[in-house]
This record gives C-alpha cells, sequence and structure tokens, in this order.
C-alpha cells in the first residue's frame, strides 16, 4: 500500500495536481500551435531557433499555471470544504450547539460552504432546542407520574381500610338477611357469660335441612336459595323475642340461641318449627315426607347443667344434631347432659 492511498488528503491534492497540469499541458499547448500557426514567419523563426527552447518555456510556464490553480483551489474549495465535513462529523445533537465562526486563519470560505455550514449551525440548533422541550416534558412527566403513585397508593390504603371497616362490620347474612357466624359467635360469648354470671337458663339449637343437595340438584340453585330464605322466615317468626338470636352458620345450617329458655320450652317452640316445615311449607318431591325437613340438636345450660363454655355448648348442640341426623333426620336431639357432667 502506497502513502497516497493511505493519506486520502495527498492522494486528492496528487490527482487534482495531475488534473491541472493535464489541462494546463493542453491549454498552452493548443495556444503556442494556433499562435504559430498564424504566422508563417513566426513558424520559420521558432524552426529555427529550436523546437527545445519553446518547449522549455511552455514546461515553466505550465508548473507557474499548475501551482498556482492548486494552491487557489486548496485555499478556496478543499480547506472549507475539510471543514464543513469536520463539522458534520462532529455533529452531535445531543450537545449544545457552537455559535457559526468564520474561519481564524482569515480564509475566504467559498460561499456556498458557509452556506452549509450555517445552515448545519442551524438545524444543530433546532434539534438541541427539541431535545430541551422534550427533556423537560419528560421531567415533567416524570414528576406527574410520581404525584399519581402517591395518589394512588393513598387511595389503596384508604380502600384496604374502607374494606377492613366493613368486612368488620359485616354481621348479617347476604342471602337470608340474618345474623352470620360472626354476630352468633360474639352473641354466644356475651349470653353464656351473663348467663353464668346471673345463674340462667340459655337454650342452644343446632338446626340442619335434611338431604338438602338432592334438594339443590332436583329444584335448582336458586330454588335451593329461596328455601333457605324462607325457612330463615319460619325461624324468625318463631324466634321473635328481642332476646332470640338466630344466625345462619353455613350452607343449610341454622342456630338458635334462646337466653331463659329451659329445656321444655325450647323443645316445645322447636318442634314447632320441625311441624312448621311438614305443612308442608318447602314441599320436596324428591323425599318420602313430601317436603324438606330440618334435624335438630339441643343443648340447654342452667344452673343444674352448668357447661364450662359457650364452645362446649355449641359442640354439645353439634354432637346431638349428629345424633339427630343419624338417627334417620327430621327429628330434635337432645344433647345428653352439662359439659362438665
Ligand atoms: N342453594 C344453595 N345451596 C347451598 C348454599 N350453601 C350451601 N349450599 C348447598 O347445601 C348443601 C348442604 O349439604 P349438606 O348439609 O352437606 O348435606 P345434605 O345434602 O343437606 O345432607 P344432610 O345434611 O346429611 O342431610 C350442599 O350441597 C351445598 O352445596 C346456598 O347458599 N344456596
Amino acid at each position: 500500500m502506497t502513502e497516497s492511498s493511505t493519506n486520502p488528503e495527498a492522494s486528492l491534492h496528487l490527482r487534482m495536481t495531475a488534473v491541472v497540469m493535464l489541462m494546463s499541458v493542453l491549454v498552452v499547448g493548443l495556444a503556442d500551435a494556433l499562435y504559430i500557426a498564424s504566422d508563417e514567419g513566426l513558424l520559420r523563426s521558432v524552426i529555427r531557433a529550436g523546437l527545445w527552447s519553446l518547449l522549455l518555456r511552455d514546461a515553466l510556464l505550465i508548473a507557474a499555471l499548475s501551482i498556482g490553480i492548486v494552491i487557489a483551489l486548496d485555499r478556496m474549495v478543499l480547506q472549507p470544504l475539510r471543514r464543513a465535513a469536520a463539522r458534520a462529523a462532529a455533529f452531535d445533537p445531543t450537545q449544545p450547539p457552537l455559535p457559526f465562526t468564520p474561519e481564524a486563519d482569515g480564509a475566504e470560505p467559498v460561499a456556498e460552504l458557509q452556506q452549509i455550514s450555517q445552515s448545519l449551525v442551524r438545524v444543530h440548533r433546532s434539534l438541541w432546542q427539541q431535545l430541551r422541550d422534550e427533556q423537560d416534558r419528560a421531567a415533567e412527566l416524570e414528576r406527574e407520574i410520581t404525584r399519581q403513585r402517591g395518589v394512588l397508593l393513598e387511595t389503596q390504603q384508604a380502600l384496604d381500610g374502607k374494606t377492613r371497616e366493613l368486612s368488620g362490620m359485616s354481621r348479617i347474612d347476604g342471602l337470608t338477611g340474618l345474623a352470620n357466624r360472626r354476630e352468633f359467635d360474639e352473641a354466644l360469648r356475651r349470653e353464656f357469660k351473663r348467663t353464668q354470671r346471673e345463674r340462667g337458663l340459655l337454650a342452644l339449637a343446632v338446626l340442619d335441612l335434611d338431604h338438602f343437595k338432592a334438594y339443590n340438584d332436583h329444584y335448582g340453585g336458586a330454588a335451593g336459595d329461596a328455601a333457605l330464605a324462607r325457612f330463615s322466615q319460619l325461624l324468625s317468626i318463631r324466634f321473635k323475642r328481642d332476646t332470640d338470636l338466630v344466625a345462619r352458620l353455613s350452607g343449610a345450617k341454622f342456630v338458635a340461641l334462646l337466653p331463659g329458655f329451659d329445656v321444655g320450652a325450647a323443645q316445645d317452640l322447636l318442634e314447632q318449627v320441625r311441624s312448621d316445615l311438614q305443612a308442608p311449607q318447602i314441599p320436596h318431591e324428591g323425599t318420602g315426607a313430601g317436603a324438606l325437613t330440618v334435624s335438630i340438636g339441643l343443648a340447654c345450660y342452667s344452673p343444674f347443667h352448668p357447661y364450662l363454655s359457650g364452645q362446649t355448648l355449641m359442640e354439645a348442640a353439634d354432637e346431638a344434631l349428629y345424633i339427630a341426623k343419624h338417627a334417620g333426620r327430621d327429628r330434635l336431639s337432645l344433647a345428653a347432659s352439662g359439659g362438665n357432667g
């Protein structure tokens, strides 16, 4: 690889000089030929003086002409072109633009190149301004997002608080309108303590509709819902004292908490509920009775048959219900005795 091929600037100069020299040779040669041919006397004197002196003079003329043209072209075109190219190469819209400055060496650039350089500076300035505007907008958006995130977080926390509050407040069973398990658990604790303290009576009955799955399967879920609501009404009609509490525990399982009831009174009332169903209040073709029936487990607290806690009273009623179910359903079963014997 030659030096000129590795140095593009030198190669350009070399080629430019060659072209200029070739053109000069052509121009000077043509001018000489025309000049000599126009005058026969001149032609003779040239032949006399010898061709060599003419060629020497032409060579000197060509060399001087070529050097002059190359220097002029380099200063007027090549150098400004190189500076414009360097500016274009260094063009970076993410960096602030530098003001347009004429060349420090006082060289007079070609007007078109000067215009290109000025246009480049203008484009740079405009792009730089757009970039600054976009950056400002992005920063503003980021601040807005941070603010909105804060608002969202606060809303979420408020919502969580409300949800907790609401679930704490929810004490009603949505389907039947009766008290739910949470309300019943609190009432049982409260009433049991009061009964213990006052050495009073407290009856607790657990009621479970029989074969309710079959009822659902036969009549459908909506009819099942309606049956649960109807049974709830029957319970509310029978247990209507201020102190009575009827709740839905789950599925088809209900509970009645009856302060002041002894075994006999509770039993009578619960048997009425059972016969209400047999009326039939809620027909059920799938059973022998032709209606929905209920099994009941009853446990009663009294000073003579005390239980240790509301929970043990509940367990006793549950156990009695289990016995009623296994004894054939549609019946009431009484818990054997108090929890502490
Ligand atoms: N329609 C309706 N069905 C419910 C609801 N909640 C629970 N169930 C259904 O009630 C049925 C309760 O069945 P279980 O008490 O387990 O059994 P069962 O068929 O009643 O039989 P036994 O209790 O042994 O007599 C299940 O099939 C539940 O899917 C409800 O809100 N609506």
